[in-house]
């Protein structure tokens, strides 16, 4: 099973919660963590947009978990601490779509090409997920490390909306990197003020490795996308 398998059971539950939210809440801030993220994102952003209340810089897919996993798995190759091992991952939350950048990491970056220890990290990166979901067979997925990655996303925001200056991580928002080629929406870091997304950062330089996935990410995710606007239309 994949993430994009849970769209049949998800989709409609996510469109009938965002068009709760849209009635009763408009101006609430939205973090969807249901999958596939790719696709839910854009089902609540059209569910709110036909009800005429659609904020971009209120509605969120938390990716964290790409982060933490990234921040664990260099750690484990380089016997540094997680907590030193901060990755940018950019692009969705799903295989392909996941994009970490290492050439922009003290720790990650000589590794950047390095043959098989290279592409087993990125591989283990973007599929994470998919190794809890087949070693619990059945019985769910990253339960508590997903409830850890909601909330430090869930605590970044409130930090924002407080006023707390320069708190910057990547979040899958609506976003104008990738729109000319119909991906609208897109995970990058992304600085979160008073009222939500203050600042979407552009991915700054990327290695020959990292635009090869770059490649790969962009049709997948463009799918993943209209998936979602295609079943709220
Ligand atoms: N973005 C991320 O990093 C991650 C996302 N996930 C996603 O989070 C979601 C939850 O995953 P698990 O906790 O493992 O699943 P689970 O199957 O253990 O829990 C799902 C819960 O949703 C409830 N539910 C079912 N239909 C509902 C409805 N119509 N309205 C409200 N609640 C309903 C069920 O009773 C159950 O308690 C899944 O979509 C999963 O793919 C999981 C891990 C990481
Ligand atoms: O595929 C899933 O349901 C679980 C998931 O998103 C993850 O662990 O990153």
């Amino acid at each position: 099973m994949t993430r994009d398998d849970l769209f049949n059971t998800n989709a409609s539950i996510v469109r009938d919660l965002a068009t709760a939210v849209g009635r009763v809440s408009p101006s609430a801030h939205i973090l969807v963590i249901s999958n596939p993220v790719n696709s839910t994102v854009p089902i609540v952003a059209s569910t709110l947009s036909k009800l005429g209340v659609f904020d971009p810089a209120r509605l969120f897919g938390v990716t964290t978990l790409d982060v933490v996993r990234a921040s664990r798995f260099l750690s484990m190759v380089t016997g540094a601490s997680p907590a030193e091992c901060d990755v940018p991952v950019v692009g969705g939350h799903s295989g392909a779509t996941i994009v970490p950048l290492l050439s922009q990491t003290n720790l990650g970056k000589s590794l950047v090409g390095q043959g098989e220890t290279y592409d087993k990290l990125v591989y283990r990166i973007q599929f994470g997920g998919d190794e809890v979901v087949k070693a619990k067979d059945g019985a769910g997925s990253a339960t508590l490390s997903m409830a850890y990655a909601g909330a430090k996303f869930a605590n970044a925001l409130l930090r924002g909306l407080n006023g707390e200056k320069g708190v910057v991580t990547p979040t899958f928002v609506k976003s104008p990197l990738f729109e000319s080629q119909g991906v609208d929406f897109f995970s990058s870091l992304v600085e979160l003020g008073t009222k939500g997304v203050e600042k979407i950062h552009p991915l700054g330089p990327l290695a020959p490795e990292e635009e090869k996935l770059m490649e790969a990410c962009l049709p997948e995710l463009k799918k993943n996308i209209e998936k979602g606007k295609a079943f709220v239309a």
